[in-house]
């Protein structure tokens, strides 16, 4: 049978699964699951500084194609994670911190907190929550975000990643990558979060159907799989020194192959993980290697990062 072995910043890891900040990661109990799962790296929900009860309810919907969420960061605050991360079994997989920090303050005081605590979990600022009203995301707003980036290179001196929202233009895609590249402590860059502020209408009831913003929310699932991948491609183009991990649109084996074929090295999953729960990392662990068989590559570094063009 194939391998699904892969490494991360010179981390070997039992296959690229994991799942994507947000989903099943919330609660102690989550954590422990994924962490009991197949998924080889966990991450948890993004934190700010202090706990958030989230949007009102109804914030979350599952749909034929996908999921749209507005959730508000609801999580149980940065020193929750902390102390979390401090009880981690690190031998036995990755643990990622997701911070989302509601202003340059925040994040700098949770980022130092981390620093500070000297502890191999690994940083991943997210740069592209869409559902806070009134706040705009740092990853649409270039000069906040390589403001951001500076502060927390500075105060943080460790290798950290970047959770981006989707770009949809190619100068975009190069201005961000420019910014990236000027950060060698910034190891990697995750594509993408949600496709943000897309609104769902139930024809029946003539209604948005989830309760905050109006109904617009964050879209995931198979509706953002050909997005994930230009993304994760345009970056895994432009930032040759940084490792891509892929999220969004992922529910099959085929879809893992996608990413990793598009220049992804870890492929996150969300909506199908909400969906299914953490049993899913058994399952595309199983159609990957299904995949790999019937192509003949016995390892993942025969063929990511290999998309051919015509
Ligand atoms: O970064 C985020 N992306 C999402 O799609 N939703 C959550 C949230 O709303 O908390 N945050």
């Amino acid at each position: 049978t194939p391998d699904l072995g892969t490494e991360f910043l010179e981390r070997p890891l039992a296959n690229p699964l994991m799942n994507a900040a947000g989903v099943w990661c919330t609660l102690a109990a989550q954590l422990d699951a994924l962490a009991d799962s197949e998924a080889a790296a966990i991450v948890t929900k993004s934190c700010t500084l202090v706990r958030r009860d989230g949007n009102p309810e109804p914030r979350y919907r599952a749909l034929p194609l996908g999921s749209i969420n507005s959730m508000g960061l609801p999580n149980e605050g940065y020193l929750y994670y902390l102390d979390y991360a401090a009880h981690h079994d690190y031998d036995h997989k990755p643990l990622f911190v997701s911070v989302s920090g509601l202003s340059l303050d925040d994040n700098l005081t949770i980022v130092a907190a981390l620093r500070d605590v000297v502890l191999p979990a690994l940083l991943e600022i997210n740069l592209s929550c869409p559902n806070v009203p009134g706040k705009a995301q740092p990853g649409y707003d270039f000069e906040a975000m390589d403001e951001l980036l500076a502060e927390v290179a500075t105060a943080y001196r460790r290798p950290f990643g970047v959770k981006l929202p989707p770009y949809f233009d190619f100068a975009h895609f190069d201005t961000v990558a420019q910014i990236l590249n000027r950060y060698e402590h910034l190891a990697f860059i995750t594509c993408i979060n949600s496709v943000g502020n897309a609104l769902i209408i139930d024809t029946g009831q003539e209604s948005a159907v989830i309760r905050p913003k109006d109904g617009f929310g964050g879209l995931g699932g198979d509706y953002v799989l050909p997005t994930a991948l230009a993304n994760v491609n345009a970056f895994h183009r432009r930032c040759p020194t940084k490792t891509i991990i892929g999220c969004g649109g992922v529910r099959t084996g085929e879809h893992v192959f996608q990413h990793l074929l598009a220049g992804a090295t870890l492929v996150q999953v969300g909506t199908a993980l909400y969906e299914e729960g953490p049993g899913i990392f058994q399952r595309l662990a199983r159609e990957l290697a299904e995949l790999m068989a019937h192509k003949g590559y016995r390892r993942i570094d025969e063929f990511r990062g290999r998309l051919k063009t015509l």
